[in-house]
């Protein structure tokens, strides 16, 4: 007998970011690469695409970049690969009919999922309830998330993120050396290429001696040399030498500080001082009060205004952060310490600061969408935007007017039923919900049903064109007037780290993230049927199902920061068999089982 093997191959991930893209396979704890992409900045620059850049603009971009991460970086059949697309809040149409012209057409991919991408860090914290804060390079995103249901009319930005520290680090290295004025050496012509071909350097090989051309040249100033710094090493200064500090109590000292200046070596025998209050002085940025744009804490502050008045104090107990800025030493405690205060010092939001709690995935803040986006991959039963249905016409799905549509659910099987062994009771939580056709019903549905709720088996999310337009978020908001607080996994919360200023002022000196592993389970399905070039710049809320999080490695994995105590009678936490029933599902790969 002949046995046919066929195995699916597993999903290619990308997360397209402004300044990184990050892409690998899902199931993978990591991405493979991490590569800039500054095509993508949506600013009006004469090399870059604007965020109104005609459809052919598109297609050009990532026809290059597309092949790029399929035959150069992570070198697979594209033929093979269902491509993931970490897509984001506000990306325009034409981008995303472009990804789907240049996938299908030029690559021949099977299928596409375009997943919101905000939503995906939940995946590892093992709640459906939450605010996702993107800090990334050009801005802060701040999305609350209410029991898998993004509310996309609260969606807010802060326009602050990476670049803006960038641009103050070399106003202050600039005003520096205006201020020191002083010579440096400048590097012999072609040492770069010189010092390559020298075997194993000894420290007489890597001294070049300057070339008589050298010699006549003018002497290269410490201005000079700091307004030719390129964007790459600005960047690098900042990851290797620049921290958030911050001050744990009213009149204390501040922690992370340092009175250490340091040098960054550029060449071989070049390096640029770097003061002490510059490595702590150019992240203030983030927080500027001056109301020159809106910082961090005003952008959540504002975000939480807009969200409805029963629903805050169960999104402020699952904060998540991710992006790269993140990654600055001490930018944690100190957004918790500037949420607190803004808290205490609005009247309006005075009661939801009794428990603020950060989830702390053990990832790198700057993958954490591309590990959501790798879990989601990973799970059986997601939609996706077919080659088929591109071919027949099926417009490419636009995920801010997504509308869930419901399938009957067959009724569990009574308690006496045979075939009832093992499955859980109705009302236990672990039963399949009935649901109901009613629209206005969809969140409470999609509540019950979520496998964090515990149904993971009964509902099905088909793309489908959504009647209703993109009204249902404001019914699926209002609806929820009791909210069960985020259920939690059972591990013990740690509180709140801080650490020591003798450790934190060593750490400064240094730097790093951690990794680790998560998994989850799946849930709901956007769908298509806007014209509209943007995705949710308008304030009109609009309905979309969120995978459920559940992750069973979230509960390994997570540690939080509770900037209050849990307070007594503390919501109740889903049983950790619960969660896992989802995430066991989640974690099998889709079609990677063989078959005959
Ligand atoms: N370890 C680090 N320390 C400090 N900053 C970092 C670190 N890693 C990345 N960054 C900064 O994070 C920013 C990029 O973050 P991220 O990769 O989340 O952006 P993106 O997703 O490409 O941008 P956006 O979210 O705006 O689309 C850059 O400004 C980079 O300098």
């Amino acid at each position: 007998m002949d046995y046919y093997w066929s195995v699916e191959k597993t999903c290619v991930v990308i997360d397209l970011g402004r300044a990184f893209t990050k892409c690998g396979f899902a199931t993978e704890a990591a991405p493979r690469h991490i590569f800039r992409t500054p095509e993508l900045i949506q600013e009006v620059k004469t090399d870059t695409v604007t965020s109104t850049a005609s459809f052919e603009r598109w297609v050009q971009v990532f026809e290059e970049l597309f092949k790029n991460v399929f035959f150069f970086y992570l070198q697979a059949n594209p033929k093979e690969r269902r491509v993931i697309i970490c897509d984001k809040v506000c990306s325009p149409r034409p981008m995303r009919e472009a990804i789907s012209k240049v996938l299908f057409e030029k690559l021949a991919v099977p299928a596409i999922h375009f997943v919101p991408d905000l939503l995906l860090p939940l995946y590892l914290t093992g709640l459906s309830t939450g605010i996702v804060i993107d800090c990334g390079y050009e801005e802060t995103r701040i999305l609350p998330i209410c029991e898998c249901v993004p509310l996309y009319s609260a969606f807010t930005t802060a326009r602050v993120g990476g670049r803006h520290v960038d641009e103050k680090l070399r106003e202050a290295l600039l005003a520096y050396a205006k201020e020191n004025p002083s010579n440096v050496k400048r590097p012999a012509k072609g040492w770069a290429g010189r010092r390559k071909s020298t075997p194993m350097s000894s420290p007489s090989a890597s001294q070049e001696e300057p070339t008589p051309e050298a010699a006549e040249e003018p002497p290269l100033t410490l201005t000079d040399m700091v307004g030719s710094l390129d964007d790459v090493t600005l960047e690098d200064i900042k990851m290797r030498c620049c921290y958030v500090r911050y001050r744990l109590a009213d009149g204390g000292k501040c922690v992370l500080e340092t009175s250490k200046d340091i040098k960054y070596p550029l060449h071989c025998d070049q390096a640029i001082p770097i003061k002490a209050a510059t490595r702590w002085g150019v992240c203030e940025v983030l927080w500027d009060e001056s109301g020159e744009r809106t910082n961090i804490q005003e952008g959540i502050i504002q975000m939480l205004e807009k969200c409805p008045v029963d629903i805050r104090k169960s999104l402020v107990q699952n904060i998540v952060v991710c992006g790269g800025t993140a990654s600055l030493p001490g930018f944690l405690p100190r957004m918790a310490l500037e949420l607190k205060m803004a808290f205490e010092s609005d009247s309006r939001l005075h009661h939801v600061c009794e428990r603020v709690e950060f989830s702390l995935p053990q990832f790198p803040p700057a993958s954490l969408i591309w590990v959501g986006g790798a879990i989601y991959g990973s799970m059986e039963g997601v939609a996706e935007y077919s080659a088929a249905q591109y071919q027949k016409g099926v417009k490419t799905p636009d995920w801010a007017a997504f509308t869930l549509v419901q399938q009957p659910v067959q009724p569990p099987p009574s308690a006496d039923s045979p075939t009832n062994i093992g499955v859980p009771p109705a009302g236990s939580g672990l039963a399949p919900p009935a649901l109901s056709s009613s629209p206005q019903k969809t969140s409470s549905s999609l509540l019950a049903s979520s496998p964090a709720g515990g149904g993971s088996g009964g509902l099905t999310l088909p793309m489908a064109e959504s009647p209703q337009g993109s009204n249902q978020d404001s019914n699926v908001v209002e609806e929820q007037e009791a909210l069960p607080s985020p259920s939690r996994s059972q591990e013990t919360p740690a509180s709140m780290s801080v650490p020591s200023p003798g450790a934190d002022a060593a750490k400064a000196d240094a730097e790093g993230v951690g990794g680790g592993e998560g998994a989850g389970a799946p849930s709901a399905q956007p769908e298509a049927g806007r014209d509209t070039d943007t995705g949710a710049e308008g304030t009109q809320a609009a309905p979309a199902a969120a995978p459920a999080p559940a992750a069973e490695g979230a509960g390994r994995t997570g540690t939080r920061s509770n900037i209050a105590p849990r307070p007594a009678g503390a919501p109740s936490r889903t049983s950790a068999s619960t969660r896992s029933s989802g995430a066991a599902a989640g974690r099998r790969g889709r079609r990677d089982d063989a078959t005959t």
